[in-house]
């Protein structure tokens, strides 16, 4: 059982939030990167450390960060379904959903047009799009590891031209005015995160299986080939995404998510179908756990 769970810091930041919904009583720990995250729940330092992490947005899709980091083998995660059960990989174990609302933040006496700078996670940016397009569109825009880090760092240097955007609760933490609220695209805004710890758990129901391959570059029609594996034993797909490989122009990784868990003996023959049409060394089940949704 996980004792300690990891996030994307500093305090403030959506994460911390996702945290404490998942796990009220679970004691946190703050990260600067996701891939901080991945090393200590892959290392288990501390003992019981499980993480948490973003995976999509609603408005954005899907967080490039995390996606990348699941497919870095230095941090394995997932495994292939012959050593599924010994592994001791990272694996999902859970996922939740937090609804985001971004502010626009400053040090109080900040005025719209003294912002020069617009500081937050890319995540945040994206969802802000039109808002920074409409209202700032000579501010310069900075990418920062994550909305929460933002705001402190404008606090900490006391940045008179610069703006963070992030959660509200984070403007009360660094002290920082909010000068525009309800700032992304849509105000029903949902984050999906995932919870990762080491080893599989297979949920009592209501299971979702996430998998990642990539398609054979030897054989057209790949792709068509993997999801008629998934429909002829009527299985239904609820995500797939894809990333460049980065290894070769126009070869990606495909995300997937599928109702079910490979206990049941179609989801596996599906799977197994699956991992002997995708390229060599490529499938790999990344968790089976339960939807929250
Ligand atoms: O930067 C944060 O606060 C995070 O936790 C990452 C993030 C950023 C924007 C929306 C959801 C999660």
């Amino acid at each position: 059982m996980a004792e300690l769970i990891a996030y994307l810091g500093p305090a403030g930041s959506y994460s911390e939030q996702a945290a404490v919904k998942y796990a009220p009583r679970l004691e946190k720990i703050q990260l600067e990167k996701i891939k901080d995250i991945m090393r200590s729940v892959s290392l288990g330092v501390p003992a019981g450390l499980c993480g948490i992490v973003p995976i999509e947005n609603m408005l954005a899709g899907g967080v490039d960060d995390t996606l990348d980091s699941f497919l870095n083998r230095r941090y394995p995660v997932g495994d292939t379904l012959d050593k599924l059960a010994e592994s001791k990989n990272i694996f999902i174990i859970s996922e939740i959903d937090v609804r985001v609302n971004h502010v626009l933040m400053a040090l109080p006496g900040v005025k719209d047009t003294d912002i020069r700078c617009i500081y937050s996670h890319a995540q945040a940016l994206a969802q802000c799009k039109d808002f920074l397009e409409e209202k700032f569109p000579q501010a310069e825009i900075f990418s920062a590891f994550s909305t929460s880090w933002a705001a402190q760092y404008i606090e900490e240097k006391k940045l008179l031209n610069f703006a963070a955007i992030g959660a509200k609760f984070a403007a009360r933490k660094y002290n920082l005015a909010v000068l525009h609220e309800d700032i992304a695209k849509q105000k029903n805004n949902v984050t999906r995160f995932v919870v990762l710890g080491k080893g599989i758990k297979y949920p009592p129901r209501d299971a979702i299986t996430s998998f990642v391959f990539s398609c054979r570059q030897d054989k057209p029609g790949g792709l068509h080939e993997i999801l008629g594996c998934l429909a002829r034993e009527k299985i239904n797909m609820t995500k797939i995404e894809s990333r460049p490989s980065k290894a070769a122009m126009g070869d990606y990784i495909f995300f997937i998510d599928i109702g079910g868990t490979p206990q049941n003996e179609k989801v596996y023959a599906a799977l197994r179908n699956i991992e002997k049409h995708s390229a060599p060394d490529s499938f790999r089940i990344l968790g089976v756990y339960q939807r929250r949704r």
